[in-house]
């Protein structure tokens, strides 16, 4: 797969750069190499993972919006509830170690890393039915983000990619820019700054192009946009409203 060929690549070529242990990484890919062709060869060897639809919700939304804080709270609702529920994240614990590091990378290989996270979680989601994920970004971020940094808005035409399963309900969150800065200073400081974070807050223009393609260029009918300036809990009980109206 391309993905996992352009970051094998990447660190052979630039192994004395790569400061983390390479031998984990390769590791990794290696392990997702194995698992993609093991389901290749059980489907005829063509993926369609695009028409799984996983019990999960993935929240999206700019940076400091409140995703974190959202999952937190529905899995407490659903707690209460007595529905088994397990919070996630892109990119996947077991890539934060690598996560500063890319953080410096190219844009390719940037987006080739969170597209490696995607598949790891996108694997999860495949095998988790009966537990409800939640989770804080997935596919449309490392798209969002992708296609704000390209100008020309006629140039978007975006489907969903067929080796990545879809959440049931994708909810993207947008905040007031003065509620999203506020939120952001009141954030936990071990939180690293990325290249995204810093255009979000200089740039006006890049946060309307990312907004303009959350809300319309994500190519998914499970879309739903929120209003995320109100009490955790209130949008957390419009969220669990859309997961009964699914039958989930
Ligand atoms: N609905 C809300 N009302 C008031 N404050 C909130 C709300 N949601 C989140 N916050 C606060 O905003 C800050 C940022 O929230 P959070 O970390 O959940 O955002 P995030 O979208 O996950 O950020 P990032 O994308 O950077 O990881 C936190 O300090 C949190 O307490
Ligand atoms: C997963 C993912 C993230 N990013 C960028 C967008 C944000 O600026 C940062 C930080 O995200 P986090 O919520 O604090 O983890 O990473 C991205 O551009 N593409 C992605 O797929």
């Amino acid at each position: 797969m391309e993905i996992l060929q352009i970051l094998r690549n990447h660190i052979v070529s630039n192994k004395p750069s790569f400061m983390c242990n390479d031998e984990i990484f390769s590791t990794i890919l290696n392990n997702i190499e194995k698992q993609l062709i093991t389901d290749l060869q059980g489907q005829n060897n063509e993926l369609h993972y695009d028409q799984f639809i996983a019990r999960c919700i993935d929240l999206e939304g700019l940076d400091g919006c409140g995703k974190s804080t959202l999952a937190n709270e529905l899995q407490k609702q659903l707690n209460i509830r007595g529905q088994k529920s397990r919070l996630l994240s892109t990119p996947p614990s077991e890539l934060l170690p690598f996560r500063s590091y890319f953080d410096t990378q190219p844009e390719s290989i940037r987006r080739a890393f969170y597209n490696l996270g995607n598949l790891i979680v996108s694997f999860e989601l495949k095998n988790q039915q009966d537990t409800i994920i939640i989770l804080d970004r997935y596919w449309p971020s490392t798209i969002a983000y992708q296609q704000a940094k390209i100008i020309d808005n006629n140039q978007i035409n975006i489907s969903w990619p067929n080796y990545l399963v879809q959440p049931a309900v994708i909810v993207y969150i947008y905040v007031d820019e003065a509620e999203r800065c506020r939120r952001i200073t009141q954030r936990s400081v071990l939180i690293p700054v990325t290249v995204e974070e810093k255009q979000l807050a200089e740039q006006e223009a890049f946060r309307n192009r990312l907004d303009f393609i959350y809300r319309n260029h994500i190519p998914s009918s499970h879309l739903h946009v929120i209003d995320g300036n109100r009490a955790t809990n209130v949008i957390a009980n419009d969220i669990l409203n859309l997961l009964s109206e699914q039958n989930l």
